[in-house]
């Protein structure tokens, strides 16, 4: 698969009211996929990810790292082997950059390897003011100095350990702060960080390699950096905002649903947030069952109260699973309060839901209360981002009749071959372009 022009069109036709059925396996987690990537860069050994998700912006990432000097070539569908024999700190493609968020990955790596990079500013999706500020304040304090041209320029002659404190516990700015320490002479302690699967994943991918790290999973990790790094084979783990997006899914087609290797072990703040939604999942040994027959009836906070879903850093509720959170509340009985708290344009797509049918008032950027259940009718609708777009899709097949949502390729960003594998478990969406 090319990596998509920008112009690349792609809708899909989309045809409501159908019940699915049957198993699906989540596919690797992006958000793991794309600094584990990155972090590839960092040893001159060869490195074989398996269960990579064949989505956009992991094609995306991969011509960036060919760029700068790295072999990467798919050895099977989700299968990619890399090998950063040499690199060389070329300039990058500004425009490649600006599609995905997670150009700003390379950060980390090529300061370790090539003691330099001049990273054009990153994109993503425009879902609010994405900083990076954090990464900056984690690579000064290791050693980088960093100038604002038309791009950043990042060089390093020494990374050296510190103790650093994050302004906020970033995705992305822990990861390069990681990999930075990870290659950095001396101890790193990295406080107030992240611990999302992805953030675990990637340390586990780089003590494969030979890197000693402590306190994955909380909020303060310990770095024993500079040893050296080697060859490495890593399996990605499963997408836990996926898996969050086929509960949605299941729950407001009234559809039947077993996620085959559902990665359970993280999956405790999405399912406690459908459960205040009366939906019910079931762990069986690695799978995650959704039985068709759902409640779907809000429950109240004590004393009857409106209750509310809101995110927050892991191990809160994901901020990438509130928009499906969202349209799976317009389908259920009662009044739910979402507060999206980290972007503050995420929640701007409801308008699209409020014209199927949906009702929700959107007091603020931030907070959104939702009252169903409310029958939705079919629409024509633009996807502005990932996971708006999948939210777009869910209505879609949960209304009657047949939509059609545009800018899918947004949706492409995150989910791989999403209308094929939605389409063998019984839905029906055309996707235009066919696929080759
Ligand atoms: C490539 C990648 O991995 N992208 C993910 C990564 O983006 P990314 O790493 O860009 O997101 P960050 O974690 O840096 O921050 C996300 C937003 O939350 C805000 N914030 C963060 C922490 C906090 O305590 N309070 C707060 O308000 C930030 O200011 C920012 O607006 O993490 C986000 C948050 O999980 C996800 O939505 C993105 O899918
Ligand atoms: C916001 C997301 O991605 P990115 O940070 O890559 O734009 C997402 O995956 O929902």
């Amino acid at each position: 698969m090319a990596v998509s022009h920008p112009k690349e069109r792609i809708e899909y036709i989309v045809e409501g009211g159908r019940r699915l059925s049957g198993t699906i396996s989540p596919s690797g987690n992006k958000n793991a996929a794309l600094p584990i990537v990155a972090a590839a860069l960092l040893t001159e050994h060869p490195v074989i990810l398996t269960n990579v998700p064949r989505i956009r912006d992991v094609e995306a990432l991969v011509t960036l790292i060919r760029s700068v000097g790295a072999e990467a070539e798919w050895t099977d569908r989700n299968a990619l082997r890399i090998h950063a024999r040499e690199l060389r700190p070329a300039a990058l493609d500004p425009d490649l950059c600006s599609r995905i968020r997670a150009s700003i990955l390379l950060a980390g790596p090529m300061l370790a390897r090539c003691g330099q990079i001049t990273l054009p500013p990153p994109g993503g999706d425009v879902i609010g003011r994405r900083r990076i500020d954090t990464h900056f304040l984690a690579l000064r304090q290791l050693g980088a100095e960093i100038e604002l041209n038309d791009a950043y320029v990042l060089t390093a002659r020494n990374l050296v350990g510190a103790d650093v404190f994050l302004d906020e516990p970033s995705v992305t700015g822990t990861e390069n702060a990681l990999c930075a320490a990870v290659a950095a002479r001396g101890t790193t302690v990295l406080r107030n960080c992240a611990s999302e699967p992805h953030v675990q994943d990637l340390a586990h991918f780089l003590i494969a390699m030979g890197a000693e790290i402590e306190g994955i999973g909380t909020n303060c990790m310990t770095i024993h950096g500079g040893h050296s790094l080697g060859a490495v084979e890593h399996r990605i783990g499963p997408d836990h905002i996926e898996v969050g997006s086929l509960i949605g899914l299941a729950a407001v087609t009234r559809s039947d649903l077993r996620i085959a290797g559902a990665g359970v072990e993280h999956l405790r703040s999405t399912l406690m947030g459908f459960e205040r939604l009366g939906i019910r999942c079931i762990t069986e040994g690695g799978d995650l069952l959704i039985p068709a027959n759902q409640e779907m009836r809000i429950v109240p906070d004590f004393g009857g109260h409106v209750p509310k879903i809101e995110d927050q850093p892991w191990p809160a509720f994901p901020a990438d699973t509130m928009s499906i959170a969202i349209v799976t509340a317009t389908q259920c009985d009662g009044m739910v309060l979402m507060f999206e708290k980290m972007f503050e344009s995420r929640m701007f797509f409801v308008d699209k839901l409020i014209a199927m049918g949906a009702r929700i008032v959107l007091c603020d950027p931030h907070r959104a209360v939702v009252s169903g259940p409310a029958k939705l009718r079919a629409a024509r609708m633009e996807s502005p981002d990932i996971r708006a777009g999948m939210a777009m899709l869910i209505a879609a097949m949960g209304a009657e009749g047949t939509s059609i949502i545009n800018n899918a390729q947004q949706i492409e960003r995150g989910y791989e071959r999403i209308d094929e594998r939605l389409n063998a478990l019984g839905a029906r969406i055309t996707r235009n372009p066919p696929r080759d």
